[in-house]
């Protein structure tokens, strides 16, 4: 049974820790989480070109797949994944000195700082000594139990958070996010060089936000262009893992809590393929995921 919520104060927070301590030698080691099979990175070169929802909907699709999943919103300024997975109103509790994932209707577990924010509107405001602190708890101390697959919502771009994120976990691989402009080179060649010195193996790259559909007369209108993400992906030789078009809709549906895969065919077959690519890369691969006692 679970022992307590983790109590946090109405309104902005702010905590004046001491300044953060220059870290002197080597970061902290990655290491496998106890039980969960393969841990895969959602990241972007910037904020904002949907890195939540191909983390709320890569979740659903494996979880639909009757693989145990789970999902952590590791991006605390902006945590959003609890609503796209319509569990905004769950708490997060821990159970002695672990925390245990909110369970949702769609079939994955997920943390989130969502869950122990006040109000969406709290902001955030801490020093990055206690911002390290609180994506490595998020990280560390997760009962996740056996798992197939844990899926990381990357905090956006490729700053400090997003090494924190990363030095913390040895993931299998990162999907990489982009929108179609061609300033999608850009913006994907910083997430694979930042992939690169990580040693974190570049599972591909899906295109998001790629051609409009007009929900009235249903043609296809490229706003942002149209193949920024497979050109990147041709440039740097790792795999394009999909399209993923701008539907009106989805901003609807994922304010309501409804996954696109869940009420789109078009949507489901998207990520069934992007699922499908991801998985052949990290399934053939031996994992670890039992041996260490993280
Ligand atoms: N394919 C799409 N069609 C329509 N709207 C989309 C699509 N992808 C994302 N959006 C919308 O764009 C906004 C940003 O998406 P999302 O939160 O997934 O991006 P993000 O990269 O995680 O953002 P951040 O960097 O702030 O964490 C959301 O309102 C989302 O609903």
């Amino acid at each position: 049974m679970p022992t307590d919520t983790l109590p946090m104060p109405k309104g902005t927070i702010k905590i004046n820790n001491p300044p953060p301590q220059p870290i002197i030698g080597p970061p902290p080691k990655s290491q496998k989480y106890k039980g969960v099979k393969h841990t895969i990175m959602v990241m972007s070169g910037k904020g904002g070109v949907g890195k939540s929802t191909v983390s709320v909907n890569l979740a659903v699709t494996l979880a639909n797949q009757s693989l145990k999943t789970g999902l952590i919103d590791a991006d605390i300024n902006g945590p959003d994944d609890p609503k796209m997975l319509g569990a905004d109103n769950e708490k997060l509790y821990a159970q002695g000195d672990k925390i245990l994932p909110v369970k949702t209707r769609y079939g994955v577990d997920l943390v989130s700082m969502g869950f122990i924010l006040p109000t969406e509107d709290t902001a955030v405001i801490w020093r990055g000594a206690l911002r390290h602190k609180a994506i490595q708890q998020f990280l560390e101390d997760v009962m996740w139990g056996e798992r197939d697959y844990v899926i990381i919502d990357m905090p956006p771009g490729t700053g400090d958070e997003a090494l924190s994120v990363s030095q913390l976990i040895d993931a299998d691989g990162v999907v990489i996010v982009v929108t179609p402009q061609d300033i999608a080179l850009l913006d994907a060649k910083k997430a694979i060089n930042f992939a690169n010195q990580l040693k974190v193996p570049v599972l591909g790259i899906v295109e998001n936000m790629s051609g409009f559909i007009c929900p009235h007369c249903g043609q296809t209108v490229d706003i942002f262009k149209r193949g920024g993400g497979e050109k990147a992906a041709e440039a740097y030789g790792v795999p394009f893992l999909g399209r993923i078009p701008l539907v009106a809709e989805l901003v609807e549906k994922s304010d309501q809590g409804i996954p696109a895969v869940v009420y789109s065919e078009e949507m489901r077959k998207i990520f069934d393929e992007i699922a499908r690519k991801v998985r052949e890369q990290v399934e053939k691969k031996p994992h670890s995921g039992t041996d260490s006692s993280m």
